[in-house]
């Protein structure tokens, strides 16, 4: 199973096609649309949210609300390419189009410089258009289908905001709670203490009043997911490690951790390791799970826990200073309109690229054309490690 995107920011479209998602799968648009809006959500996205509403359509793979078993593609049209045609267009532009938008000034933080010295572009904008968070919008159409692949496998996924510029989160879990704020909106599933989720807006709001940025942490949680999944026997085969690198695969995230993670280096062996126990009914558990359910490539049985870092945005209002590609002079440049804050929307972004690589792994090791087939397996495979 694999996946790939494309697509420009401010291009007519984002597409993603998915490919080895078994065969008579149930799957509908309103599920994968469910995912977009949510990655839309949540306080201190800048004015192209207020642009987009990112629905998905579906072009291949999916027939009377099943899968085919052949790739699975999906679309996302970009509403604001009507206002950008004629930069975006591919049609040769006119010279004097071309010397007023040409973007000469590299944003410290973000792609901008590296990808024009590697690419050799002296338009920036050839850089920036890919290099775009937009991308995350086909990467969440793209783990929704496996999000939903793992739900019908009895596995539960779900991004939450755990810190906001050093504000941290007391989350409640209560399933049903739906709460109307800005943040915890694009994270239903949890919700944010409600003073805590103001402190982190009144935070966002303050740094875009500076013309600056904030970043954070955010957690994925996954239930369900049986013990052995993943492999010790080849690096490229453990689970943690692909995990930790789709998440670090995200734009602007910085690192990555399972259970107590960095932690872990300050305490004894005898407070991070957990403990193994046994009843007829679960078969072997964990009475801790200071891991995060993962030990030696593989998946314990337990939750899964992992956190991501997201860096503050690096497009600021109040500009750090750099050099113009053309003039080699410094500049100081005002921007047109950025992000000050994304962190819930990296929440859900994190959830669905997890997602991908849980589902991915599963059908790796139960591969299967038909999904009754890939359910029955992994139904079974439950049974015998309860048995073991
Ligand atoms: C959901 C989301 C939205 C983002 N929005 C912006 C933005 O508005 N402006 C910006 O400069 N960077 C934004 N970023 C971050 C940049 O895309 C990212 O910093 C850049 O691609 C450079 O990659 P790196 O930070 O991983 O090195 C966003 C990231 C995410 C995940
Ligand atoms: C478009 C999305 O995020 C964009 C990610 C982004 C960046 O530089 O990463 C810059 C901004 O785009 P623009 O320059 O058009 O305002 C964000 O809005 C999205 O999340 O769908």
């Amino acid at each position: 199973m694999r996946y790939l995107t494309a697509g420009e920011s401010h291009g007519k479209q984002v597409t993603t096609i998915i490919e080895g998602i078994p065969a008579q799968m149930p799957l509908v648009k309103d599920t994968i649309n469910e995912s977009l809006l949510r990655r839309q959500k949540g306080h201190g996205r800048g004015k192209r949210m207020q642009i987009e509403k990112d629905l998905v359509e579906i072009t291949s793979g999916i027939r009377h609300g099943y899968t085919l078993g052949s790739p699975i593609s999906l679309v996302i049209h970009n509403d604001d390419y009507k206002h950008w045609t004629d930069i975006m267009g591919e049609e040769p532009i006119k010279e004097d189009t071309k010397l007023r938008r040409v973007v000469t000034k590299p944003r410290p933080g973000h792609a901008d410089l590296n990808g024009a010295l590697k690419y050799g572009h002296r338009d920036m904008r050839n850089v920036l258009e890919r290099s775009s968070a937009r991308e995350t919008a086909a990467r969440v159409a793209a783990g929704s289908v496996a999000k939903n692949m793992l739900s019908q496998l009895g596995i539960d996924i779900c991004g939450h905001v755990k810190e906001i510029a050093g504000i941290q989160a007391c989350v409640t879990s209560d399933m049903k709670v739906k709460s109307k704020q800005e943040i915890s909106e694009a994270s239903p599933v949890r919700t944010l203490d409600k003073k805590v989720e103001q402190q982190m807006m009144d935070a966002i709001d303050q740094a875009k009043k500076d013309g600056d940025s904030i970043g954070g942490v955010v957690e994925v949680n996954v239930e369900g997911v049986p013990a052995g999944v993943g492999s010790y026997v080849h690096y490229d085969r453990k689970l943690d490690s692909r995990i930790a690198g789709a998440v670090v695969s995200i734009n602007a995230f910085k690192g990555v951790e399972f259970g107590i993670g960095f932690d872990a280096a300050r305490k004894n062996g005898s407070e991070v390791h957990d403990e193994i126990a046994w009843d007829a009914q679960r078969g072997y558990y964990r009475k801790t799970n200071r891991l995060g359910g993962f030990e030696g490539g593989m998946t314990t049985g337990m939750p899964l826990v992992i956190k991501g870092v997201m860096k503050p945005i690096p497009t600021l209002y109040k500009p750090l200073q750099s050099v113009d590609i053309e003039t080699k002079e410094p500049f100081q440049a005002s921007i047109e309109r950025s992000d000050s804050c994304a962190v819930p929307a990296a929440a859900v972004v994190m959830e669905h690229v997890v997602a991908f690589e849980i589902a991915k792994a599963i059908l790796e090791q139960f591969p299967h054309d038909q999904f009754p087939k890939l359910k029955q397996a992994i139904d079974e495979y439950r049974e015998e490690l309860r048995c073991f």
